[in-house]
């Protein structure tokens, strides 16, 4: 049973109030056998919505026999709790939902750990509920407690215990991922980002002819992938793609997912896949760019990626996309479609950071000329005989110059302007 109320603070932005928790419940794994909304002014302390609705609660969860209720909102541990009392069935909120498709998505040791700290830290302040209930079984908890401590502050501490192993583990694996990160600060990197459904992934594997899982459920991705992108002659790009972001995403899981995300902070360049058949696709860039800011990452250069054209019915909601959006690629990841000119935009944007260089050396510096070879565009070398000196015209990117600094190597850029490729 899905339960979805507006406040004025969150109001509905569809005339389907329940679209998202709907998703986000099927893909939990949940039958929907019914929903119920509310406009509120404000929430009721006790029971989050008032005692009529309850009551219709309670009566809808009889006939319809569902035996969970699933919040669109976020409830305190007391809210859920009393709901529970009144209702006879469990309740779960927004975040709990969200928690425990991760919890079974999670694929790597990295992503599992996250999914685990971030429940562990979402049911700590919920811990009395489970305790005043258990402790009534047990007969109070005698023979369960430590000197001078009740249950509840046992538990309390074990599952403290138990987030700080975590966050020690996590940082170790975090530490690691930092380092394989900043190794490729020499590349082109590229991050996917993007509401979670967008299509980032699919966009991947069209682009880097990868495989990578696809999925028409909500967080079909948890872990990142990164994949090398040929973009034509011009040369390689390395890309990642991410979890998907969303609305009112629990804030434990914006911590934890951040090393996730480390990808994504490290770019150069962010492509920001939104679905553009979708009706809230503005919605989303909205929620999207304040996670992006949130994880510092809002200053990035980033491409606006309007996806699955192909599926777009309406027309005129998709040119006001574009005009509100001037600068964004229309693509299909489906069809291919505009892929040529999203390779174009991500050129001329990596492109900004090239400059025409002429690198002088001596002919044995076998360090720097490899070092071009791999990095720069190099169109002309020279050998010079009498000075046993190479001199290398090349395009290269200017936060590369300090990796071929030395006592032996002169670079001298040709013109200003960064962005002009060479015939
Ligand atoms: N029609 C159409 N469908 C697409 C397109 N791109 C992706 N899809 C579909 O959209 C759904 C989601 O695609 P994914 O690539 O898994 O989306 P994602 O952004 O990686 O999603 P998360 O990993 O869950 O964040 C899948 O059913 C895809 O087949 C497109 O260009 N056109
Ligand atoms: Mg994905």
């Amino acid at each position: 049973m899905l339960v979805s109320v507006a406040l004025p603070a969150r109001p509905w932005t569809t005339n389907d109030p329940c679209d998202e928790i709907r998703g986000l419940a099927t893909t939990a794994g949940a039958t929907v056998v019914g929903e119920l909304t509310q406009k509120r002014q404000e929430v009721q302390l006790g029971t989050y919505v008032g005692k009529g609705k309850v009551e219709e609660l309670q009566e809808l969860v009889e006939q319809t026999d569902a035996d969970v209720v699933v919040f669109d909102n976020d409830l305190s541990p007391a809210q859920a709790r009393n709901l529970e009392q009144a209702l006879g069935v469990k309740v779960l909120d927004r975040s709990e939902v969200i928690l425990d498709i991760f919890a079974t998505r999670a694929q790597t040791v990295e992503a599992r750990l996250q999914v685990e700290l971030a429940q562990l830290e979402y049911s700590l302040p919920r811990l009395k509920q489970m305790w005043t209930h258990l402790s009534r079984q047990k007969g109070g908890g005698i023979g369960l407690r430590g000197p001078g401590e009740t249950q509840l502050e046992v538990d309390r501490r074990l599952v403290g215990g138990r987030i700080r192993d975590l966050k020690d583990r996590l940082a170790e694996v975090q530490a690691r991922k930092d380092r394989e990160v900043a190794s490729r600060s020499s590349e082109h990197t590229v991050s996917l980002v993007g509401y979670t459904n967008a299509g980032k992934s699919r966009l991947m594997n069209a682009l880097t002819k990868a495989d990578v899982y696809v999925e028409n459920k909500l967080f079909s991705t948890l872990d990142t992938r990164t994949r090398q992108w040929r973009i034509r002659d011009w040369g390689r790009v390395l890309l990642s793609d991410t979890v998907g972001f969303i609305r009112d995403l629990p804030h434990h899981l914006v911590a934890s997912f951040r090393a996730t995300l480390s990808e994504a902070r490290h770019a150069k360049l962010l492509l920001h896949v939104v679905d553009a058949s979708n009706p809230h696709a503005e919605d989303h860039i909205k929620a999207v760019n304040s996670v992006l800011s949130e994880l510092g990452c809002g200053d990035k250069p980033t491409i606006l990626v309007l996806n699955k054209v192909d599926a777009v019915a309406d027309h005129s909601r998709l040119h006001l996309l574009t005009a509100q959006h001037p600068k964004a690629v229309t693509v299909s990841g489906l069809t291919g479609a505009g892929i040529p000119e999203l390779e174009d935009a991500v050129m001329a944007s990596l492109a900004a950071d090239f400059a025409e260089a002429e690198v002088v050396t001596t002919a044995g510096n076998g360090r720097v000329l490899a070092f071009l070879n791999a990095h720069a565009e190099i169109y002309r070398q020279e050998f010079h005989d009498e000075s046993n000196e190479v001199v290398i015209r090349c395009h290269l990117p200017r936060h590369l110059a300090r990796h071929i600094a030395g006592p032996d190597v002169k670079v001298r850029y040709l013109n200003g302007s960064a962005s002009e490729r060479p015939a």
